[in-house]
């Protein structure tokens, strides 16, 4: 996967970002480049460790694979795996691989700069993992109430991180001198000093893709100084960010592109076994200081949290004033900010969140963001027809330029569930932002439909995020501006998710010599009763799938 570096001229070309990326410092003393050297060394021996492994353990699931094949049918659908594709794939100039959180390990002794390229291409927020914890939550829910504790951490993360993303939004407004504005003002002197905000300009015309212009709000002097008071409480909390990717990504720290957007954390499966302790329980006194460490077995990682608590409750009046300011919401509606898509859904809820003896619920878990880095696989038994199946599911992090790590996993797929989040018509890619996020789902769906090795899978297609989709219709966002060819039909649900669908529909029908059936779901895989009654139904489909392919065998 990664090859040692030695300085030439090819290997550090300045049109290669991976090779940018892992340049060496311009001004290297010949100690450092010797220290550098002996760390590339290392980072390529864990590195081909990792490889081997990596290597090792897919040819041992793909001889396993072989080896049930030959069985009795029944036998054959137990062990083949199910993929769940990411709607929106990320860009990468180089080829990256599939890395385990070792490997990036390794990597961090590159300085960190390996993840600048990798997090700066990477984008997704399709509802994959969500959909995994949906079958976790239906297969095996006594896993889930396993982990439930460890994802506190992740909660504590998406809040400190909304929060983050807020104050920098802020700071583009120049709270401390004069005129604030997302543009320089020339003139301030007939702002009203009773109004919080005066919108001065708002060119409509900008156009999508260039959203972060056309705006400049003028902000009273109580206004700016409501708010500078709120960024300087809640300062403390932006350490807490850091600590806490830290912690959840076993060490990988986020690269530029993320800072930018307020930080991100990548996990991999099995993230959750460092987060929590078994059997060891939190104390629920907020007045009693961090406490000496190791206290009741606690360690680190759990003191870590109990401070971040204790922080979060200190700081919940100020969380709440600025998550209501007018200001912060005129930024939101006006699209400059942001913020994931639990947002409101934590910011909402910081009281209970903050409490000493809070506990994540489902629907927080559920709304939990991590990104998923490289492949993670899943294991489920599924009881079908009074069987018992084992499952395999793979949730594939997309990545454009990574699509051809995907094959091996297609290999001996039996379907693919894929999701298209039909909430991002007015998104563009970060790597592309000129490519609608549902014309770049619309490619990558055809690319997966017409793929020689997935001809006879079970194509099951999840439209997903319909509540947003509905909370922007409601809003009256205009689907027509984002995507000229939707033309003057209504813009409602109906007719936006007809459009959307016959779109989808369309690049199956082209695609499908095979004669296969698209099962078509409308979801929003956040709301458990109906994604668990999908999942059964697709579960259903799936089987019916097996026995077809069977009777043909
Ligand atoms: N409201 C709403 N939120 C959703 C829905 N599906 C997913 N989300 C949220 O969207 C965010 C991203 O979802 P993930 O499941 O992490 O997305 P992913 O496709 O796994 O993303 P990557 O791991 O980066 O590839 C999470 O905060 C989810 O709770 C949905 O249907 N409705
Ligand atoms: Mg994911």
């Amino acid at each position: 996967m990664i090859r040692t570096q030695t300085r030439t001229s090819s290997i550090y070309s300045a049109d290669d970002p991976l090779a940018f990326a892992l340049r060496p410092p311009p001004e290297e003393s010949d100690d450092e480049r010797q220290t550098r050297i002996a760390a590339e060394l290392e980072a390529k021996r864990i590195s081909d460790r990792i490889d081997d492994d990596l290597r090792q353990e897919r040819e041992r699931k793909k001889r396993a694979s072989m080896q049930v094949k030959v069985r009795a049918t029944l036998a054959r659908s137990r062990s083949r795996p199910i993929v769940l594709v990411c709607e929106q794939p990320c860009e990468v100039a180089k080829p990256l691989f599939l890395l385990s959180s070792a490997a990036l390990r390794s990597l961090r002794l590159f300085g960190g700069r390996f993840m600048e390229v990798h997090q700066a291409v990477c984008q997704a927020e399709s509802g994959k993992s969500t959909l995994q914890k949906q079958f976790q939550l239906f297969c095996a829910p006594a896993s889930l109430e396993d982990e439930r504790d460890s994802w506190r951490a992740v909660v504590y993360f998406n809040v400190v991180r909304n929060i983050k993303r807020i104050l920098q939004a802020l700071d583009s407004l120049d709270l401390g001198s004069g005129a604030s504005g997302l543009r320089p003002s020339s003139s301030t002197a007939d702002v009203d000093d009773s109004a919080e905000i005066v919108e001065v300009e708002n060119d409509a015309r900008s156009g999508p893709s260039s959203e972060a212009e056309g705006v400049m709000l003028m902000l009273s002097g109580s206004a700016k100084t409501e708010l500078a008071t709120l960024k300087l409480r809640l300062s403390p909390l932006l350490t807490a960010e850091s600590s806490l990717a830290d912690h959840l990504s076993g060490g990988v720290q986020v690269g530029a592109l993320a800072k930018r957007r307020g930080g991100g954390v990548y996990v991999r499966t099995g993230w959750q076994t460092t987060m929590t302790v078994p059997g060891k329980k939190r104390r629920h006194d907020e007045s009693a200081g961090a406490g000496p460490s190791g206290e009741n077995g606690r360690d680190r990682v759990q003191e870590e949290l109990d401070k971040i608590e204790r922080m979060l409750f200190a700081c919940r009046e100020d969380v709440k004033e600025l998550w209501r300011h007018s200001v912060v919401k005129t930024l939101i509606e006006k699209r400059k900010l942001r913020l994931q898509e639990s947002a409101e859904h934590f910011l909402n809820s910081i009281d209970r969140v903050s409490a000493s003896d809070y506990k994540p619920s489902t629907d927080d878990i559920l709304r939990a963001r991590l990104q998923t880095m490289g492949i993670a696989s899943h294991e489920f038994m599924v009881q079908v027809s009074g069987k018992s199946v084992l499952w395999h599911l793979y949730d594939v992090g997309g990545a454009r330029g990574q699509r051809h790590t995907w094959v091996p996993y297609f290999d001996d797929a039996n379907a693919i569930i894929f999701l298209a989040p039909v909430s991002a018509f007015d998104q563009y890619l970060e790597e592309d932002p000129k490519m609608n996020r549902i014309n770049d789902s619309l490619q990558l769906f055809t690319m997966i439909c017409s793929n020689e090795l997935l001809k006879k899978v079970h194509l099951v297609l999840f439209l997903n995020k319909t509540d947003i989709l509905k909370q922007k219709l409601n809003a009256s966002v205009s689907v027509k501006r984002y995507i000229p060819s939707y033309g003057d039909r209504p813009n409602t649900y109906e007719a936006v998710i007809d459009y959307f669908r016959t779109h989808f529909l369309q690049v199956h029908r082209k695609n499908n010599e095979e004669h296969r059936v698209l099962y078509t779901h409308q979801t929003s895989v956040v709301d458990t009763s109906t994604t668990q009654s999908v999942i059964r139904n697709v579960r259903d489909s799936i089987f019916r799938g097996y026995l077809q392919e069977a009777s043909l065998v």
